[in-house]
């Protein structure tokens, strides 16, 4: 099953915050959505909810041959985190509110919410308050919600949002199993390093326009087939960068990536005006990929 996005527009007065974009998002993958502040993440996903109206394009599912128009209860939903939760209800009461509003009975939402609430460790908290419990566990709880309501994928816009680093890795790890078991994941982020250990593929989108799309890992060679990462004795990594022109990244303050042959680094050792303790080989990581897209003219939408 795949869901489809095409040529879809939609305008806000005079913005246009979606020009054309196609995506599409199968089940059983992980699809990361990165894209600078504004860009129009958030109202992608809410165009995908039917939440907010297309000027032009669609959204679609297809089921072998057929395609058709998804319905909301298709998607699980994370928006911003879990702020679209009643904090000061019961994790139940949010369960049953958003399954009755589906449509769902009770008998059908609980024994399901309380299946996924086992599984990530708050059965204790069904009566508890949403508030009461930590930003992580809020996290887990919105997810075993969304879950719980039998959606055929789930659209996380910014589910690491506040989390610390063990709690991070906790989810990754559940997005990871839920993939595993057949969702398909749509997932915005500015956390780079999530989205590069979770996601099969990624777009990137700028100014409503879909600027790549591709295989996480393949993207990331694209950019260096065969590179080398070099830890720096002092914190010079973006000046010197910038000093040697377009193979070279700076990946954080003393890590410098350079794209090409171990031959070609030999020789250029000499000359670099730094002292470098460690050579490895590597990859440029997402956010590395990531800026440097941000930095090229922005060119007609690709599809
Ligand atoms: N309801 C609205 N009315 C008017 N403009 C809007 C509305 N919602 C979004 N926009 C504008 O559309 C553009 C895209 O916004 P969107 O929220 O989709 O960006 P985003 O990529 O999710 O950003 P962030 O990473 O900051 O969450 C922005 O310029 C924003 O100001």
């Amino acid at each position: 099953m795949r869901l489809l996005i095409e040529n879809v527009h939609k305008r806000f007065g005079r913005l246009e915050a979606l020009k054309g974009v196609h995506l599409e998002l199968r089940t059983g993958e992980i699809l990361g959505l990165l894209g600078p502040n504004g860009a129009g993440k958030t109202t992608l996903l809410k165009v995908i909810l039917g939440l907010l109206l297309p000027e032009e394009g669609e959204v679609l599912l297809e089921e072998g041959p057929r395609r058709r128009r998804p319905e909301g209860h298709e998607f699980g939903v994370l928006l911003e985190g879990s702020r679209n939760l009643y904090l000061n209800h019961t994790l139940l009461l949010n369960a049953l509110y958003f399954g009755g509003i589906r449509g769902l009975p009770p008998s059908r939402v609980k024994p399901r919410f309380l299946r996924w609430l086992e599984r990530f460790g708050l059965k204790d908290r069904l009566h508890a308050p949403l508030a009461s419990l930590s930003r992580g566990m809020q996290q887990k709880a919105a997810l075993a919600l969304a879950l719980a309501l039998e959606p055929k994928f789930l659209l996380l816009d910014e589910p690491t949002l506040g989390l610390d680093p063990a709690s991070r890795l906790e989810l990754e790890a559940i997005l990871l199993e839920l993939k595993g078991e057949g969702w398909g994941i749509l997932l915005t982020s500015h956390d780079l390093l999530t989205v590069e250990r979770v996601s099969d593929r990624v777009a990137f989108i700028l100014e409503g326009q879909i600027l790549r799309q591709g295989p996480t890992r393949a993207l990331l060679q694209e950019w260096a087939e065969e590179g080398y990462v070099l830890r720096l004795a002092e914190p010079r990594a973006e000046e010197v960068a910038e000093a040697l022109g377009e193979r070279w990244l700076a990946e954080g303050k003393d890590r410098l990536l350079f794209r090409g042959g171990w031959e070609e680094l030999r020789a250029l050792l000499p000359g670099l005006g730094v002292e470098v303790l460690e050579i490895s080989r590597g990859l440029p990581s997402l956010e590395t990929v990531f800026l440097k897209l941000l930095k090229a003219p922005l060119k007609k939408a690709a599809p």
